[in-house]
């Protein structure tokens, strides 16, 4: 199992963990006996706090021990847990037009897909809750008019997702010269970049190994830089896009 597919494992897990112990306590607060009925407060103090231990300790400790027996405290547990293992960040998707940076956005956030795209103005922002990972995505106009936000757009984030038209060899060239202007800004000096080459679905995309090259991408020496080959259309490599970004939530700020 890659160390992705064990995070993602564990983020599943933990929402797993969660859900029991909100189940437990709502079963706890409907239930009329003591959970479980074997159990008192009474007979746990006796056998683990023999003579002497203080009366206090005595009588808060099974609640610590065996939370179950006390709802509420379970419930503030619940909560606690549930506040430790939230994690969240902000993520700016850029690219060229066309590139596909709005339907991967809309694939990550719903599985959707359409050939009708408009062209973003601007920027549109989009909160998708992936596990216990809020994610917090802006996805940047690509046309020439708007790149010049990117920048500002990019500062203080998680990580920067470069989307690349592999199937339009021609833009490559002017990918990788935005690209590269882009990563020279000091503010941005660090963050960790993901290089997406979309549209794998075509039978003229790059290769992997092409599109590295092309993009110069061995250069950058900076930072962490990973590169998928995907697809929205067809779905392909969006869970490793998605295990990517919840690796890179613990960086959040
Ligand atoms: N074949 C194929 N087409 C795709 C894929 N992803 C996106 N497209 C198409 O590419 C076009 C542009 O997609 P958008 O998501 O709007 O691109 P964008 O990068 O957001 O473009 P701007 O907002 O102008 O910067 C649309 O017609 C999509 O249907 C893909 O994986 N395969
Ligand atoms: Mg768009």
């Amino acid at each position: 199992m890659t160390e992705q597919n064990q995070l993602n494992e564990k983020a599943r897990e933990s929402e797993e963990y969660l859900s029991f112990l909100f189940a437990l306590s709502l079963l706890s607060l409907i239930s009329p006996f003591p959970f479980p009925p074997f159990v008192t407060s009474d007979s746990v103090s006796a056998s683990v706090f023999p003579n002497g231990f203080s009366r206090f300790y005595s009588q808060l400790a099974p609640q610590l021990i065996f939370p179950y027996l006390n709802p509420f405290l379970l419930l503030i547990m619940y909560l606690h847990i549930s506040l430790f293992f939230k994690q969240e960040m902000e993520l700016s998707l850029i690219g060229l037009q066309n590139a596909g940076k709005t339907s991967l956005v809309n694939t990550i956030a719903t599985g959707g897909y359409s050939e009708d795209m408009i062209p973003t103005v601007g920027f549109n922002m989009r909160k998708v809750t992936k596990g216990n990972v809020t994610i917090k995505l802006w996805d940047l106009g690509g046309q020439r008019r708007f790149r010049t936000m990117w920048e500002r757009y990019c500062r203080g984030v998680s990580a920067i997702l470069y989307v690349v038209d592999a199937a339009d060899r021609d833009s490559v060239p002017i990918a990788r010269s935005e690209l590269h202007e882009l990563l020279m800004k000091p503010s941005l000096s660090g963050i960790p970049l993901l290089v997406l080459g979309n549209k794998i679905d075509k039978s003229e995309a790059l290769s992997k190994q092409a599109l590295v090259d092309q993009l110069g991408l061995e250069s950058i020496t900076d930072r962490e830089v990973c590169c998928y080959m995907i697809s929205c259309k067809d779905s392909i490599n969006i869970d490793a896009v998605i295990d990517w970004l919840i690796k890179h939530s613990k960086t959040a700020k």
